[in-house]
């Protein structure tokens, strides 16, 4: 790094984009999106397990993200028909989309089947017998699997836990292989296996082994009741390094995946999202002021309605001074917050900055890649953020700053009630 240059993301120095296109501002990395697309790919070669691989498009949907997957040879798994929308605008084939969600709607089922994507995992019995019925109204056999809710505790934060019993995804487990008999005698749905996802931000290989054991034991109950199994999708989950953890690497996951699945001829799918795509962003600000007392606050023009995951989950993330001298020194404790009015606008407790910050500095949240400008909302007004897109020291806005025209546009009054302005 040229210490003139500053901060640098994938070659390009970021006050340069700040100077351009304004702050707050996404910021996403094609090189490092497809680094870790080829080498999650490649910890599974290096085992000889052949894994499809759809990415968790509700972590980063932009439409440059889907384009970049697609090319490394990635589908994706979709949890609403917006997303597959926007997947198939993405030029990503229907046999690389997986439909997962406890909730989809009649008008979402029927477009996955009109689209005859490669699965749907269905959630409950009710939602396997509403297919069936679609289906047949659609005159097709709909590919399905069951998910699975397999009653493992993912160890992570509550509200990213998804296997536990009494979290309200899939189906349970011992109810489930005796639906997959029953599922046999429908006429519109072919099951073609299984599903499971535990939940987010794993950091070990037990839970993961644990819920992969339980779904090879479901495959061989369901084999030796005379039922055919051809595909185990595994779910996404896998946690990286925000802050001192100790992430897990994706040999971990091939490994576990190979000693648990790996001999029962089966074909497996993953479904990673944060892994891939949390490192490659960078939610970029400014400070708009700084507020001394006790503690010292640092406000920054980016708030929760940005950023959503340190206030809604307590998630840490690391913040750094984008100085253009290169010389800083992270000598002071500040509070860090965002200006919207909530008291839980806030981006990080007691966190090492320059002692001297002052209105103007630019500062980069890191690893907002996954769960960042997906999550972000309207609230207070304040319209979604830029996104830019860098590959190869070369950069373009792939989305404009919302407008607050375009925000009140969408919203109409009645007639009934102008009315009232000329009666007083
Ligand atoms: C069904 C399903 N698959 C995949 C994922 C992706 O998870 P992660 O981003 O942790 O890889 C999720 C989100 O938790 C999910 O609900
Ligand atoms: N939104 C969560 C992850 C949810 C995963 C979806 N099931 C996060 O930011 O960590």
């Amino acid at each position: 790094m040229d210490a003139r240059d500053g901060l640098l993301f994938e070659g390009v120095p970021l006050h340069v984009i700040a100077a351009a296109v304004g702050t707050p501002c996404w910021i996403t990395g094609a090189e490092t999106l497809r680094r870790r697309a080829k080498a999650l790919r490649a910890a599974f070669e290096a085992r000889n397990l052949p894994v499809n691989m759809h990415f968790a498009m509700k972590s980063q949907d932009h439409q440059a993200t889907l384009t970049i997957l697609r090319q490394c040879g990635y589908g994706v798994d979709i949890v609403s028909g917006g997303e597959m929308q926007r997947a198939l605008h993405a030029g990503i084939s229907p046999s690389g989309i997986v439909f997962s969600g406890v909730g989809k709607s009649d008008a979402e089922l029927r477009a996955a089947v009109e689209h005859d994507i490669a699965q749907i995992n269905v959630e409950s019995v009710e939602e396997l017998y509403r297919l069936d019925d679609i289906a047949r109204a659609c005159g097709r056999v709909a590919r399905a699997a069951l998910r699975v809710n397999p009653d493992v505790d993912a160890d992570t934060h509550d509200k990213i836990s998804t296997g536990r019993a009494g979290d309200k995804f899939g189906i349970e487990h011992r109810r489930a292989v005796a639906l997959y008999g029953e599922a046999a005698s429908l006429k519109n749905v072919r099951l073609v296996g299984l599903a499971v996802h535990l939940g987010s931000q794993m950091l070990t290989a037990g839970p993961f082994r644990e819920g992969y054991s339980r779904l090879a034991d479901m495959v061989r109950e369901i084999r030796a009741a005379g039922h055919t199994v051809e595909a185990v999708d595994c779910g996404g989950g896998l946690g990286i390094r925000y802050r001192d953890e100790i992430a897990p690497s994706p040999d971990m996951l091939a490994g576990v995946l190979a000693e648990t699945l790996g001999d029962l001829d089966v074909r497996l799918s993953i479904e990673p999202g944060r892994w891939l795509s949390a490192p490659t962003g960078i939610l970029l600000t400014r400070v708009i002021e700084t507020k001394a007392g006790n503690p010292d606050f640092v406000v920054l023009d980016a708030a929760m309605n940005d950023l959503a995951r340190p206030s809604l989950y307590e998630s840490w993330h690391g913040i750094m001074p984008v100085a253009p001298n290169g010389l800083t020194s992270l000598t002071k404790l500040w509070d860090i917050v965002g200006p919207v009015c909530e008291s839980s606008d806030i981006f990080a407790r007691d966190r090492a900055l320059p002692a001297d910050t002052k209105r103007g500095d630019l500062i980069a949240l890191l690893d907002t890649g996954a769960y960042g400008s997906v999550m972000s909302s309207t609230y207070n007004t304040r319209p979604l953020a830029a996104q830019v897109l860098i590959d190869n020291g070369k950069w373009e806005i792939i989305r404009q700053r919302q407008s607050v025209a375009e925000l009140i546009a969408a919203e109409t009054v009645p007639e009934w009630l102008t009315a009232k302005d000329d009666h007083g």
